[in-house]
Parts: C-alpha cells; structure tokens; sequence
C-alpha cells in the first residue's frame, strides 16, 4: 500500500513536536484532541495521538501503537486546573471543549481526591481547566495551579497517560510498522538535537527545553499500562461501561 495514503491525526499542541519532528510520508491531519477523536471514530483518519479515553470506550476498533504516548510522571506542566480561589472554594468550574482524557481527569481529582464537586459551567467560573498551549499560555495569569498530572502522581504513585497513538484495525500491517519507525526515529532525533540546542523553539527556550525533557513522557512501558488500568476502574464507576477486557498492543515483534 502507499504509506501516503495513510491519513494520521496530530494534536496541534506544542507537545507533539518530538513525534512529527523529523516525520514524513504521511498525511498529516491536525486538530484538537477532540476533533481527532471524531474523524478517527469515523474512519476520517486512519491512526493519531489522541485522547487516552477514546481506548476505553470503543476499544474494538483499534490497535495501541507500542511504545509512544504523551504521560507525564508527576508534573505535566500543561493539564492545569486555574484559579484565583483555593480549591476548597471553587464551586463553578469551565471545562476546555478541546478535551476528553483530561476531563474525566478533572473529575477524579476533583470527586476522589478533594471529595468536592462543582458545578460544570460555560461561563461565570471559579477555576478553568485547559490543556495544552492554551494551559501553557496562560498558567502564569492565576493565582492558584493545580497540575493535574501531579495531582494524580500523588493519589496513585503513577505516570498518568493522556494519549495514546491509537490505529484503525483496517490499516496494513506493513503501515502500521512504518509509521512506528517514523514515529520513533523521530522522537530520538528531536532529543538529540534538543541536547546539542538545534531544536527552534518557539517561545521561552528555558521553560520549554524542562517541559520536553522533565513534563511530557513520551514512553509507554509497564507503568503507564498499569495507570491506564487504574484510569479505565475509575471510568467503568463514572460511565457504567465496562472497562476493556484487555488494553491490546500491537505486536511489533
Ligand atoms: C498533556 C496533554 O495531553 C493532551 C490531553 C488530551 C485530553 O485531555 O484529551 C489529549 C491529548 C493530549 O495532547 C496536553 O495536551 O497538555
């Protein structure tokens, strides 16, 4: 088959660089996690880092790309919940449209860890939760930050994964470990650059060089499935769906 044809979704966040840095062959389609979701769901896109959640509620229809994924090990530095009032006081709460993961996040952080819940509003709110370059952008404007990827490193002692490259189980395999081998030479040269400064960064060098190397975890090994799990229990309680029997990888070897 023609690796062209395969048409790959890319979250439009700063994240994502290390993987699309050196990548090609492919066609790119860029979007919020949210829209990425949709046109995966309806086979507008053929693979994508997407929302981890889009795994537990149609589980069927993909496969998990080894090894890659977007977590973090405490600090994500991008998934925050913004305020100017603590969180004992927050009642109203504006949840970004652009998120799926990191909105069930919330809600754990929020139900199982603090014992609060607020009020889900559009407008009017007490804290604000926002996800990628919008959370980078606009971190420094309140008063109080919770990250949620910390928050759930402390609860669970676990990395949290945020996205999963997931793939429709109609791609070749021949595709399928193509786009692996890009992926991942790709991530590796990114890092290697970034070590020896080649990598044009835009904005504070200093800032995003920590966020890349100490934020984002772009591994996916036992922990991270492990967290996954975890992650999927607390779905099942919150949907009444059933988690997925198993969280299945494509066997690369
Ligand atoms: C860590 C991040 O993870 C993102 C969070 C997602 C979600 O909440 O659904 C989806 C994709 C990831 O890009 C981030 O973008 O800041």
């Amino acid at each position: 088959m023609f690796l062209q044809m395969l048409r790959v979704g890319k979250v439009a966040y700063l994240n994502t660089l290390p993987m699309f840095y050196s990548f090609g062959g492919f066609k790119l389609v860029e979007g919020h996690p949210t829209e990425l979701v949709k046109k995966l769901r309806a086979g507008e896109i053929d693979a994508g880092i997407v929302s981890s959640a889009e795994y537990f509620f149609n589980p069927q229809d993909y496969y998990i790309l080894p090894d890659i994924s977007i977590s973090s090990k405490g600090k994500v530095c991008s998934v925050l919940l913004l305020s100017n009032k603590p969180l004992e006081e927050v009642e109203k709460v504006r949840i970004t449209p652009n998120s799926l993961t990191s909105r069930y996040l919330l809600t754990f952080v929020l139900k199982e860890v603090h014992g609060i819940a607020p009020k889900e509003v559009t407008e009017g709110e007490d804290a604000l939760l926002l996800i990628g370059d919008e959370a980078l952008n606009l971190r420094e404007l309140y008063r109080f930050t919770y990250d949620l990827g910390e928050e759930w490193f402390n609860a669970t002692g676990l990395p949290f994964v945020f996205a999963l490259f997931l793939i429709r189980k109609d791609v070749p395999e021949e595709g399928i470990r193509a786009l692996h081998r890009e992926l991942k030479t790709s991530i590796q040269t990114f890092f290697a650059d970034l070590k020896k400064d080649r990598v044009q960064l835009p904005g504070n060098k200093d800032f995003l060089k920590h966020y890349f190397s100490n934020c984002i975890d772009y591994e996916l090994g036992a922990e991270h499935l492990k967290s996954l799990r975890r992650f999927f229990t607390f779905l099942e309680r919150e949907t009444g769906k059933s988690a997925p029997e198993f969280i299945s990888l494509f066997p690369l070897l």
